[in-house]
């Protein structure tokens, strides 16, 4: 039966009024309660915001992660556009509810009762320009996405995208210490773009399906200090010296042969929300207590004499819950081993001193 006239007027009415650009800049009043909607986001499942959510990351991984069936409840922060990208994302007819939010007086809102952060924000390079250039305007933005997550969700995995993550991993790790939260289990920096890669090129060189193909890549995440080892590939195989090189190279500078063929319009964005989905999925899976869930991420370590380095970690219900050692290395890895160290570990401690200062 039709509902009376006046009634169905007045539900368009109500649902029509909110869907004004200012109303979808949500927080408090997401268009969903607004709207007295009966999708309320108490599907099974975890609460992930995305910070940054508006970038050319951002974008597509609000994308993915509201394809995950894993993810309830979506939020989007930016400082910049995220009611569009909600309203675009939100129409997807999978399960996440997915909420907005715009600017930073929103971002505890963004942040509160999330299971899972992921970071994205701030500045991409251009050609000509190290990862280390974004540090000046990154390691604020960091810092200040940090100091909320330490507010508003200490308890949260957080998985940190933005460059370099060399330095903004021990920002992180310091903000949350000074705000008594840090727990080192539950901070990880992505490097898994580089794994994603290797995979790829070692697969080209073998003749190989990637997905069949597995390479640990260790140390950290900008030029020298990404290490693949290729004498741990899965399947088992042999390079020659030739190959060794090519590969190590190209690994270690996929990220400037993006810049590069991007020409000024940015760095890797889609290959890297599809890293970080399987990475942000890895650690969901983890968190639902799923066993054997490896990844290599950069995280707090003892497996060199640096406080900070990338290797294979065992993800779980805590986040990082075992960290592993780096295995049997070959001369040319540990020639390279060393020369990531020494980067590294100037990296490391100009992310310290940037909060302890
Ligand atoms: N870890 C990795 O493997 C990779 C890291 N990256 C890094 O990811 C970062 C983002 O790259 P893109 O998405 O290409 O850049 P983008 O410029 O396209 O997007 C960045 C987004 O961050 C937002 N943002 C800026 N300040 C913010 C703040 N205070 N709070 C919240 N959002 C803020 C911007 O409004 C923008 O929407 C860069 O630092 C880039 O170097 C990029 C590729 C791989
Ligand atoms: O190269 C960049 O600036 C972005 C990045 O980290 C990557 O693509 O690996």
């Amino acid at each position: 039966m039709q509902p009376p006239m006046k009634e169905a007027n007045q539900r368009i009415a109500r649902i029509s009024a909110h869907l004004n650009p200012p109303n979808l800049q949500m927080g408090e009043g997401s268009i969903l309660e607004q709207a007295n909607c009966r999708a309320k986001g108490g599907a099974p499942g975890f609460k992930v915001a995305i910070l940054g959510a508006a970038g050319g990351i951002g974008q597509p991984l609000a994308l993915l992660m509201k394809m995950n069936p894993l993810v309830s409840v979506l939020h989007l922060y930016d400082v910049v556009n995220a009611p569009g990208v909600t309203a675009d994302i939100s129409h997807m007819d999978t399960g996440a509810v997915v909420r907005g939010f715009l600017g930073q007086p929103q971002l505890e809102s963004a942040l509160t009762g999330m299971d899972l952060v992921v970071i994205p924000a701030g500045v991409p390079r251009k050609p000509g320009m190290t990862r280390d250039d974004l540090f000046k305007i990154n390691a604020g933005i960091v810092k200040t996405l940090c100091e909320g997550i330490a507010k508003c969700c200490p308890n949260a995995i957080v998985n940190l995208i933005s460059n370099p993550v060399n330095s903004t991993v021990p920002i992180a790790a310091e903000v949350f210490k000074k705000a008594g939260t840090y727990d080192p289990k539950r901070l990880l920096g992505v490097t898994m773009l580089d794994v994603v890669r290797a995979n790829t090129f070692v697969a080209e060189v073998l003749g190989l399906d990637p997905r069949e193909v597995s390479v640990p890549v260790v140390g950290g995440h900008a030029g020298v200090t990404i290490l693949p080892l290729l004498s741990q590939v899965k399947p088992p195989c042999s390079f020659t010296s030739e190959e060794t090189e090519y590969l190590t190279k190209r690994i270690q500078d996929g990220g400037t042969e993006v810049v590069q063929a991007k020409a000024g319009a940015g760095s890797a964005t889609l290959s890297m929300a599809y890293a970080a989905v399987k990475f942000a999925d890895a650690c969901l899976r983890g968190l639902r207590g799923d066993a054997g869930i490896t990844e290599c991420a950069f995280v707090a370590s003892q497996v060199t004499e640096l406080p900070f380095f990338a290797t294979r970690v065992r993800l779980g219900r805590a986040g990082a819950e075992e960290v592993y050692q780096l295995g049997p290395l070959n001369e040319y890895e540990r020639v390279g081993l060393e020369s990531a160290k020494k980067e590294l570990a100037a990296s490391i401690e100009k992310g310290i001193s940037f909060i302890r200062k």
